[in-house]
Formats: structure tokens, sequence, C-alpha cells
């Protein structure tokens, strides 16, 4: 198969792979770019694979970073661009089922092929455009299947996070995952307890959020992977309704909102559930934020004083997980009602502490106690925000 008419990701990284032929070498676009190109998905990046050891690349090109030598890789910065060029290499010496601390160079691409995870990212494709397919990854983009290379339960014992990317490229690409690959993740399941907390997160995320989610979670359920996650073992009963929902998230946040849901987690636990992943402090406020907006708005109307500690951002978010989770909301009247709130912030409010110590208010907590009062007031309508109407308030109510 040769592919005409390339897109600009490719062309402009053509003379990097000529340049390397050109000095003796092979060169090859692997992986993710390739499979994408022929899916016609967004390419982010292409990764180049190459005969040349890491030395001989630094030769060639002008400009380049060691960014992962012992692993083989090599960035070369070329025509404002950055390439990620590896030689060719297989993975030796597990140990621990994760990837391996060294690598052993192999003299061919096909020997490189082989050792990658599954047969739609084992293909590779020349400056021609000449495809090179060795493990019918062609034929399983036509049957929009997940299948390891060779024998799947190898490639999961070279790196266990391959399990977690087979259940987040299904969901991503929107594939089937063919059954004997299934089977050896359900086999091998317990390895991925293996792997850090980071690295399956952003699997889990990434499968979490992308279109064949459900699809996927029920695989991630089905074959045992969940029990090797933080917080999530015994819990396949509550998991179960994932499979169900209407839609996937769309954004992290509130994928482990949804999690914190389905886990029916009470609030002081959610701290602890968003640490166990690893979470950004940032994240857990947002997510807490989310949770609390929610449980809010499924117990009774918000008031405009809670739809402005909300935020939008939080509203919106809340909007989304209500409507994932099947839940009637009349979002549209909650953004309106947000837009229409006489301030967003305290920086709206036309007075502050200075203005109250000004008015004759004792310094002390009063003063913050007065403006949380004055900004209700304001948001309910009840006081104009403008500094007479304030004054003659704050007369009424000291
Ligand atoms: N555990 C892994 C990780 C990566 N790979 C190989 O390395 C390539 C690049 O890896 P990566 O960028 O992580 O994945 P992509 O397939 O490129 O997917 P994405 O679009 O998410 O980058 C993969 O296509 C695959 O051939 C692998 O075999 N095993
Ligand atoms: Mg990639």
């Amino acid at each position: 198969m040769k592919i005409d008419n390339l897109p600009e990701v490719f062309t402009a990284a053509l003379p990097v792979l000529k340049k390397i032929n050109e000095a003796g070498y092979e060169a090859y676009f692997v992986g993710g770019s390739v499979r994408d190109l022929l899916l016609k998905r967004h390419i982010h990046d292409v990764d180049i694979a190459t005969s040349a050891y890491p030395a001989e690349i630094k030769q060639i090109f002008e400009k380049t970073i060691d960014t992962g030598i012992k692993h083989g890789t090599v960035t070369v910065l070329y025509g404002g661009e950055s390439y990620e060029i590896t030689t060719f290499r297989t993975e030796s010496g597990y140990q621990d089922f994760r990837r391996p601390d060294h690598v052993t160079f192999v003299q061919n691409l096909s020997e490189d092929l082989k050792r990658r995870d599954f047969t739609i990212n084992a293909l590779a494709m020349n400056v021609d455009g000449n495809i090179v397919d060795h493990f019918d990854g062609l034929g399983d983009l036509d049957k929009r299947l997940i299948r390891a290379v060779g024998k799947a339960e190898n490639r999961f014992h070279e790196d266990a996070l391959r399990m977690m990317r087979a259940v987040r490229f299904m969901s991503q690409l929107q594939f089937t995952l063919e059954p004997e690959t299934e089977q050896a993740i359900s086999d091998n399941h317990e390895l991925l307890s293996k792997i850090s907390v980071e690295r399956i997160r952003d699997e889990f995320v990434k499968m979490g959020i992308a279109p064949g989610s459900q699809k996927a979670f029920q695989i991630f359920l089905d074959t045992g992977l969940f029990e090797e996650v933080p917080g999530f073992k015994g819990k396949k009963e509550n998991l179960a309704l994932y499979p169900q929902l209407n839609f996937s998230p769309t954004t992290e946040a509130n994928l482990w909102a949804l999690m914190i849901i389905l886990l029916k987690l009470p609030n002081e636990k959610i701290a602890h559930f968003m640490r166990i992943w690893k979470n950004s402090n940032a994240m857990e406020r947002q997510v807490a934020d989310i949770v609390g907006f929610f449980d809010l708005i499924s117990s009774r109307a918000p008031n405009n004083y809670d739809l402005y500690k909300a935020g939008l951002r939080t509203i919106v978010s809340t909007i989304d997980l209500a409507n994932i989770l099947g839940q009637p909301i009349n979002g549209r009247a909650l953004v309106d009602r947000y837009e229409a709130l006489p301030i967003k912030d305290s920086h709206d409010l036309v007075v502050d502490g200075h203005f109250l110590l000004k008015n004759g208010i004792p310094a002390g907590p009063r003063v913050g106690l007065l403006l949380e009062e004055i900004k209700k007031a304001v948001l309910e309508g009840i006081v104009s925000n403008n500094e007479e109407a304030i004054t003659e308030y704050i007369a009424l109510n000291n």
C-alpha cells in the first residue's frame, strides 16, 4: 500500500528521513502517526524509527537533544519542529513487568515492529509513502480491532501498561478488542499492579474522556483490570453503571466527579480518592467543587448566592455531569441566571473592607462577615450594587 498526498505534518518531516537515508541508514515513520494517518484522524506528532545509532543521528543533524538516549531516542530539531528519532530496538531485560531500563538495538525494522503493542501500532511508512505491515495491521484497521502483535501475553509481560492502552485505544478509536487479546488481559490483569499510578491514570483518563468509553469501561470491568487501580477494588457493582451512561464525560474533572458519584464516596473521602490517583491539588479542588454543586442542585434549587459561589466553570461542568447521568436539569436556565447576576466576583462589588472601615465598622472579623452579607443582599436583589444603597443597608442592619 502506498499513500500519496501526505498531510503537512509528514511532508515537513520528509527532509529528516531523506537526510538519514542519504547518510546510508533506513528511516521510517512509525507508531501512532501512521495509524492515525490511515484512520484520517488528527496527527499530533510523528515518530521516526531508524537503523542509525543515536550517535550517528547526532552526527547527521546540527541540533539534537539527548531526550532518551538509554532508550535509543534522540530529539532532532529541524525546520522549527522537533522529532523523536529512535533506533530500531527490542525491549529486553524486563524487570517487574515495566518498561525495561535498557534496550537492545536490532538491525532491522521487522525486529523493531515485533515488540510493539498492537497490530495497528506496528505499521511503518517510508519516504515514498509505502506502508510496511508485517502483522496485518491494515486488516485490523479495516475490521476496527485492537489485537496484540504476536502472542498477547508476551506483549503484556513486556509492559503491563499495555493492558490499559488496549482499553484506551478501544475508547479513542471506538474499536473492539480481539478475543484472544481480551483473554490475555483477563489472565494477566494483576500485572497492572506493578505499574505506577501516574502511568495508569494517564491511560484511564484518556479512556474515560473519549467517545467509546462506555464499551471500553465494560472491558475494563470484565477483564478485572479495575481491581488493580486505586480505590476501585470490590466496587464492580457501583462501576457497572458507567457503561449504561448516556455519553462519555469530555473533561478530566468530570470523569473524576463521575467516579466519585458512582462510588458514592462521602465528602470526607473525596480528597483521599483524588490523592491516591496522584491528581494535582488544582484538579482535586475543581472536582470537589463540581461534586459539591452537583449534590446541592440534586437536593434543592440553587439561589443566586449558590450560583455566584460555584462560578461559571463549575456550573457548566455540573450541567454536563447531570446530563451524562441522565438527571433532568434545565442547564440553559442556570447559565442564564448566572449571566444575569449583578456581581460575578468580589471585585465587582462597589464596596470593600476599606470602605466599611471608613464608614465606622470596627476592624475585626465583622468586616468580612458584613461584606459577605452585602454580597448576598446584592445577589438576591435586596440592595443595588452602588455605594449609596449599600451605605443605607449598613446603617439599617448594624
Ligand atoms: N507500552 C507501549 C507504548 C508504545 N508502544 C509503541 O510505541 C508507539 C508510540 O507510543 P505512544 O506515543 O505512547 O502511543 P501512540 O500509539 O503514538 O498513541 P498516541 O496517539 O496516544 O500518542 C506505539 O504506537 C507503539 O508502537 C508500545 O509498543 N508499547
Ligand atoms: Mg504517539
